[in-house]
């Protein structure tokens, strides 16, 4: 903390120079076995958060950095990180870690841990790191920490944990600790963890780095800064002046459809079985129940898909995660993590503190899940908001698990009446405005009215057949194999820890089948319009596919927009009939071309 107080507080605010400039790791004075590991994770280029923040955080600066989803932020502090610890690994006589990296959920525990273990594997150097959580037992985290290792990933709730069980002292923190990083820093504290943050900072020397990362500003991140920091730099990274380009990455195209609550399971029938999205998806839901719900609905047509919630094992969670990401299966419907808390634990909601609440809920969820916020979900090509977040934030991060880094990605919301309002607090929040022509979200027009009217009579009659009963029964039975599944997982995978296909998780959770003529949509009920969009779509796909070859070779990761089958497609050129102002035309509107290439350049 001492060395950024010298300094006057300096605010990078996208500078141009960073746009243009086609700096390479090197030159930012990364270590060669960090880039060599980084091209073998096919990374040849940083990203502009990793352009400014690498440099700084190499000087010994604290930062304080806030760059959009799926931005990069990870390698931003993790390699500076790694370096310094490469020096430092010469200086054995410490008692605690050198860096501890606090996160706010399991997920990302999980997730930060992987990317650090693999680096040092590929570095080939003598770090050792550990991830904790707060469910271990005393022995457990004695046993971890004994070394000490080198690195510390973990929730902030296991640290005044650590000290209660005796197993870390505040004074080995004091003479060991050279790294903090907060990630996600505008969540640390909505989870609960300013008490548990508050314990660590009476302890963490003058000399230790800071680093704060986040992917929105907040309250929340200003409260930390001053809790931690003392005059940091701060980097502020959107890509142009416009908040909804702020938030959003530019290259997810937005999409919206109006409809009843009780069409929404058609509409997503529709979508799915008609081949309108790109795979894989992602598909959020409010509550378990209704995942569970358009689970057992997709699985009658034929449509597998897996669901991930709080309430399932941790090792389960993580396995379907690391399985959806290795692409063993294309659906995957996700019970958003603040959206659980809100509906599932309204009893115990109202006015209660956060923290109290998430431990009044424990034996049923999972207060460390969190399965939005962070989490670098590979290769998603198409948000669905089954239903919608409750608000413009949580919207921004559903959005953000798709376009990551220099993908593309697209996101459909399906918006009844009683979301309208919500909807509207979202696009005002993007910055749409009802005088102007362009919209962040556009209305989707490659579904047509009679696409999804051949579709109804089927969709309602399957409906009917998914019960509350049959929900609860699924959702009881799903916990029972998973729990199962968890105890085999944890045995499984410590021996065999690259091992992904133990277990599948989109397994069919209906006693039946799904009959015949669920399963194949039958050629007199497919609406001429929509099959030639599902064309497209299908098209893109195969161009999409030939793009990610191209992006894993490296030198052509450049997205290049008129390359993009999915921006240039033209509704109006291609079905000429149908509405004229959605769907992927809109991609087209908003002249100003020559900028949107020059800031894409640089994404
Ligand atoms: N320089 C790079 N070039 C290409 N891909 C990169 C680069 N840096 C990171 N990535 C990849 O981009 C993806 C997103 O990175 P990361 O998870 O760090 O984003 P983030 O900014 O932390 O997002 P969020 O705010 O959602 O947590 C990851 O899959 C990562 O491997």
């Amino acid at each position: 903390m001492a060395e950024s107080m010298e300094k006057p507080p300096k605010d990078i605010a996208r500078n141009e120079e960073y746009e243009e400039e086609e700096q390479s790791f090197e030159e930012l004075g990364l270590d060669p076995r960090l880039i060599r590991a980084l091209i073998k994770k096919g990374i040849e280029k940083p990203t502009p958060i990793q352009l400014v923040a690498i440099p700084l955080i190499l000087e010994g600066k604290d930062v304080v950095a806030r760059a959009k989803t799926g931005s990069g932020k990870t390698f931003a502090y993790l390699l500076p990180l790694l370096q310094k610890l490469f020096a430092d690994s010469g200086s054995k006589n410490k008692l605690a870690p050198s860096a501890f990296i606090l996160v706010p959920t399991r997920e990302l525990c999980q997730q930060v841990y992987t990317e650090v273990s693999s680096l040092i594997e590929l570095c080939r150097v003598q770090l050792k790191v550990v991830q904790l959580t707060s469910s271990m037992p005393a022995s457990d985290l004695r046993t971890a920490l004994a070394g000490p290792p080198d690195i510390l990933v973990s929730t902030p709730a296991c640290i005044p944990k650590c000290f209660s069980a005796g197993v870390l002292q505040p004074a080995s923190i004091n003479g060991s600790l050279e790294i903090l990083v907060l990630d996600e820093a505008d969540l640390l504290l909505s989870y609960g963890y300013e008490d548990d943050i508050k314990a660590l900072t009476a302890h963490i020397p003058k000399r230790c780095q800071c680093l704060l990362m986040s992917a929105t500003s907040s309250g929340d991140v200003e409260k930390l800064k001053k809790l931690i920091l003392h005059n940091a730099f701060i980097l502020t990274l959107p890509e142009v002046g416009d908040i909804k380009d702020e938030v959003i990455p530019k290259n997810v195209q937005q999409f919206w459809i109006s409809c009843s609550g009780r069409d929404k399971l058609l509409y997503i029938l529709a979508l799915l079985k008609l081949e309108l999205v790109q795979k894989k998806v992602l598909i959020f839901t409010n509550t378990i129940d209704v995942g569970y719900r358009v689970k057992l609905f997709l699985e009658k047509f034929g449509i597998k898909s897996a669901v991930l919630n709080a309430e399932l094992p941790q090792n389960s969670r993580l396995h379907i995660l690391e399985e959806f990401n290795a692409g063993l299966f294309d659906f995957l419907i996700a019970t958003d993590d603040s959206q659980t808390k809100e509906k599932e634990e309204a009893n115990v909601e109202s006015n209660a503190e956060p923290r109290k609440s998430r431990k009044h809920a424990k034996q049923k969820l999972d207060s460390e899940f969190g399965v939005v916020r962070g989490i670098d979900f590979k290769n998603v090509h198409t948000v669905v908001n089954f239903e919608m977040p409750q608000s413009a934030a949580g919207y921004v991060h559903r959005i953000g698990r798709t376009g990551r880094a220099y993908n593309t990605g697209s996101s459909i919301s399906l918006v009844s009446s009683d979301e309208m309002e919500v909807f509207e607090e979202i696009k005002s929040f993007l910055g749409d405005d009802e005088n102007q022509d362009s919209n962040s979200i556009a209305p989707f027009s490659l579904l047509s009215k009679n696409a999804v009217e051949s579709l109804r009579y089927r969709a309602e009659d399957v409906a009917k057949s998914v019960t509350k009963v049959a929900v609860r029964e699924s959702r009881a039975q799903d916990l029972r194999n998973e729990i199962l599944n968890s105890e085999k997982l944890k045995a499984h995978f410590e021996v065999n820890p690259r091992d992904l296909d133990l277990l599948k998780h989109d397994k069919v959770l209906s006693k039946k089948p799904p009959a015949p003529h669920l399963r194949d949509v039958p050629d007199y009920l497919l609406d001429p319009t929509t099959q030639e969009a599902s064309k497209f779509v299908k098209l893109a796909r195969a161009a999409m596919g030939n793009t990610n070859s191209a992006r894993r070779g490296g030198s052509k990761r450049k997205f290049k927009k008129n390359k993009d089958p999915l921006k240039t497609f033209s509704a109006e050129s291609q079905a000429p009939k149908r509405a004229r102002n959605g769907g992927m035309k809109r991609e087209d509107k908003g002249g100003d071309n020559s900028h949107k290439q020059k800031n894409r350049k640089s994404s």
